[in-house]
């Protein structure tokens, strides 16, 4: 060893090595949530209707015996992680027998239910979403300003996504599922869509949120606006309809514009491309028209270590994706002036995101 230790410095130096194994080894913890995931753990002990104990989970998945055990040891792991809960029943004998139950966070896994996130999870833990990091440091040296993503594919995402059909279908899944989780802050933040006659949801994908709105707000014509290999095909309603162009060109004309997701993709110079295209878009509605952003802001000052992790490697993934980031108050504040919007209003939904008016 190469320093001498008192007591003190040993207790240091094996907090600073199981902070050190952690990180290590946190990938396992996301790769057990994923074999949860494809397992259908969560749905069957939902479907079972009571606590479930290790044979009945077991058989229920179709597992040989053999790997009877190793669910044990995957299900010890997730259950300390807070994605399920043991209890007791008592089996035919009387025997107190352990089960097992769903958390808050492994109903968020039941397939079928509007706050499902099963796809979230394996879109970002597809082997798309992980071989990537393989070619980090040939990134880091190369003088090209490329995402880690096209380092490593030779495409650029969208591109990339829009040629593999399976990929694109896991793509629009997760965010689907990620936008019907935007419903409660829908009904939590109803007055920030009362008033509007219209809305574009600009780079809406496939039309989710839109959806969401118009149920809220049946007299609202929304309009989703998106690539045309997303909306080209879709049909809408009288108040739902699909417009397919590229939101760096022109934006449909509304009341109101929403970049849902959408401006941490980008760097800030084709952010402010984007903010100034709506703001032309909501120009008829002189000071009354509005842009509402839907993005994570970074509060550097949150004493919520896990919320701003969470934060700072959504940052990571838009970074090594798109070049994109997740900003702070202050870099949101600066990118909505430089536009020349007047003025904006931050409210936090969703847990980590944050809701933000932007005005003429
Ligand atoms: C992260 S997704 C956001 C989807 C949606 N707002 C949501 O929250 O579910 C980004 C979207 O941007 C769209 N997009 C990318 N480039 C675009 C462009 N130049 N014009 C319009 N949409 C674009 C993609 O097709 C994709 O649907």
């Amino acid at each position: 060893m190469d320093f001498s230790t008192n007591g003190s410095e040993e207790s240091e130096l094996y907090h600073a090595q199981i902070h050190l194994y952690k990180h290590i080894y946190n990938f396992v913890s996301s790769m057990a949530l994923k074999s949860a995931v494809e397992l259908g753990i969560a749905d069957a002990i939902h479907n079972h209707g009571k606590p479930m104990t290790l044979p009945e989970l077991a058989s229920s998945l179709k597992l040989h015996p053999s790997k009877v055990n190793i669910l044990y040891r995957f299900l010890r792991l997730l259950t300390h992680n807070g994605f399920f809960a043991k209890t007791t029943v008592k089996s035919n004998g009387e025997e107190e027998e352990t089960a097992y139950v769903l958390t808050p966070s492994s109903k968020l896994l039941v397939s079928g239910k509007s706050t499902c996130l099963s796809s979230v999870v394996k879109g970002a833990l597809h082997p798309i979403s992980l071989d990537l990091w393989g070619v980090s440091k040939k990134w880091f040296h190369e003088d090209k300003e490329q995402t880690l993503f096209e380092c490593a594919t030779g495409e650029n995402y969208w591109d990339f996504l829009n040629k593999d059909s399976d990929y694109l279908s896991i793509f629009q899944d997760a965010m689907a599922a990620d936008s019907r989780l935007f419903k409660l802050a829908i009904q939590e933040n109803k007055h920030v869509f009362e008033g509007l006659e219209s809305l574009v949801d600009v780079a809406g994908g496939t039309g989710g949120v839109a959806k969401l709105i118009h149920e809220a707000f049946p007299h609202i014509k929304c309009t989703v606006f998106d690539q045309p290999q997303v909306v080209g095909n879709l049909t809408g309603n009288e108040n739902l309809n699909f417009v397919s162009g590229d939101m760096f060109k022109s934006v449909p004309s509304a009341d109101a514009v929403l970049l849902k997701w959408v401006l941490h993709d980008w760097n800030d110079e084709l952010s402010l491309k984007i903010l100034k295209k709506s703001k032309e878009a909501i120009s008829h509605k002189g000071k009354d028209g509005k842009v509402i952003i839907i993005d994570i802001s970074i509060d550097d000052n949150s004493d919520d270590h896990g919320l701003t992790e969470l934060q700072l490697e959504y940052d990571v993934v838009m970074l090594t994706m798109f070049l994109g980031k997740e900003r702070t108050k202050k870099e949101w504040e600066k990118l909505i002036y430089d536009a020349g919007f007047s003025r904006y209003k931050i409210t936090p939904i969703c847990g980590f995101k944050s809701l933000i008016e932007v005005y003429p």
